[in-house]
């Protein structure tokens, strides 16, 4: 048996939260393995790195997700007693849950209501100058996809609910008040999607049929008991929160565009390209940084101990930036993606393996038409101008984001 490369730092902590995105594939690099062992939150840890990593850390005969995530995690941004934290039968019944929303159908549907929520604003885009695009996207997906979902929304509501979205997003990694803000947003959040659940089962509020709030409001788990009120509210808010967060890929859609300005008629004039183009965005451009796990029964691989309980951590970002899968991983190349063949290891932006029986995101599809979408709006709804603004990506930061938000001004509706 080999010795694991590790740290020798006594805790980690500190270190993750100053390198954020690079903090794994530092390690990595350093010891020349994708395998190495830290300590994070006073407690030894396995990180892993690349495509055979990935394809070792979706195995679940391997790796259990129970009491992976840490508690801070789980507060804000999951909940607790969510799909993420379920193995075996009661994950497989929860994830068909989802799974049962994700109809090509309703799919379109709600690329269909973003699509259409955008060109409704551009008008006032151009009457009003200049917007910063995380903002106004952030309250599009909010709107879109509380209608797809089945839920009212009051217009006066829009801006509370996309911000307890953000709020919960940007509160895992983060101490002080970012993190406060995190936790406060869920717990609003929460109990209002409680009381949600609570009024749709009492036949108070009707919700469309397959719309996610009918579907968890009557969802029954593997033995036939409804979900309690309060995990209820976690999945609906597991459906509502992510697709907000599609507005950091909006703004790195825009980014890449205004970066790499040759290939705005390319991917206004194909469809194909346009996808490359999405693909390119979501491998390139940081957002999960890691997904977590924990061993189930000690086993070996590679010559390395994978002991009972320890909890293993996968470099998504890093996959993405592994230059054995990526030749040149540092360049943005949408062309990378002509003729690829869809590997569920090596581009693992949103997890990896199987969207039906493991833990990779149910939401990936949805996620790919809206930023569809927004390309399509980016290079043939409107002209636009990007001032000079601070657009640098700050890697220590987890979720990062430009700090401008992107401002654009100068809108006009094409043609
Ligand atoms: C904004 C873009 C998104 C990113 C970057 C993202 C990323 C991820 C990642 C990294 C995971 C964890 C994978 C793992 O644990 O192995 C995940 C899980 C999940 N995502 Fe997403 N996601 C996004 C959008 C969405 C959307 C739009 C939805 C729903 C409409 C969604 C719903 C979920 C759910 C329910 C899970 C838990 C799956 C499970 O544990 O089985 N996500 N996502």
């Amino acid at each position: 048996m080999s010795t694991m490369p590790s740290d020798r730092s006594p805790d980690s902590t500190l270190a993750f939260l100053r390198e954020g995105y690079r903090f794994v594939g530092a390690r990595c690099d350093r010891f020349g393995s994708d395998v190495v062992q830290t300590r994070l939150l006073l407690e030894p840890t396995i990180c892993l790195r690349g495509r055979d990593a990935a394809e070792l850390f979706y195995d679940e005969e391997r790796f259990v997700r129970r009491g992976a995530t840490p508690l801070r995690g789980q507060r804000t941004l999951t909940g607790v007693g969510g799909v993420q934290g379920l193995d075996g039968a009661a994950h497989r019944a929860r994830k068909a849950m989802f799974m049962s929303i994700m109809t090509p159908d309703a799919i379109r549907r709600l690329g269909q209501l973003f699509a259409d929520e955008w060109r409704a604003r551009i008008p006032t885009w151009a009457a009003n100058g200049p917007v910063v695009l995380y903002d106004e996207v952030g309250r599009m997906l909010t709107r879109a996809v509380w209608a797809w979902a089945g839920v009212p929304l009051a217009e006066s509501d829009v801006r509370r609910r996309t911000a307890e979205m953000h709020a919960m997003i940007e509160g895992p990694a983060v101490l002080g008040p970012k993190h406060w803000r995190g936790l406060i947003g869920r717990r609003r959040a929460e109990r209002w999607a409680r009381a949600l659940v609570e009024r749709v089962r009492a036949g108070a509020l009707p919700a469309p049929e397959g719309s996610a709030l009918r579907v968890i409001a009557e969802h029954r788990d593997e033995q036939g008991v409804p979900l309690p009120p309060r995990i209820a509210a976690v999945e609906l808010l597991n459906v509502l929160r992510p697709t907000v967060a599609v507005d950091r890929y909006v703004v790195f859609l825009a980014l890449a565009l205004h970066d790499h300005p040759h290939w705005r008629d390319r991917v206004r004039a194909d469809d194909a390209t346009a996808e490359q183009f999405v693909q390119e965005v979501r491998r390139y451009y940081p957002f999960f940084p890691l997904a977590a796990a924990r061993v189930r029964r000690s086993f070996d691989w590679r010559g390395y101990a994978f002991p009972q309980g320890r909890r293993v951590l996968l470099d998504l970002y890093g996959t993405n930036h592994h230059p054995e899968i990526w030749p040149e991983p540092e360049r943005f190349r949408p062309e990378r993606f002509a003729g690829w063949r869809d590997d569920p290891f090596g581009l693992i932006p949103q997890g990896g393996g199987d969207h039906r029986t493991g833990h990779r995101c149910a939401g990936e599809w949805i996620t790919i038409e809206l930023m569809k979408q927004a390309v399509a709006a980016l290079t043939g709804a409107m002209s636009y101008r990007v001032p000079p603004q601070d657009l640098a990506l700050d890697l220590s930061r987890m979720p990062t984001l430009p700090p401008s938000g992107l401002i654009v001004d100068g809108v006009r509706p094409a043609g």
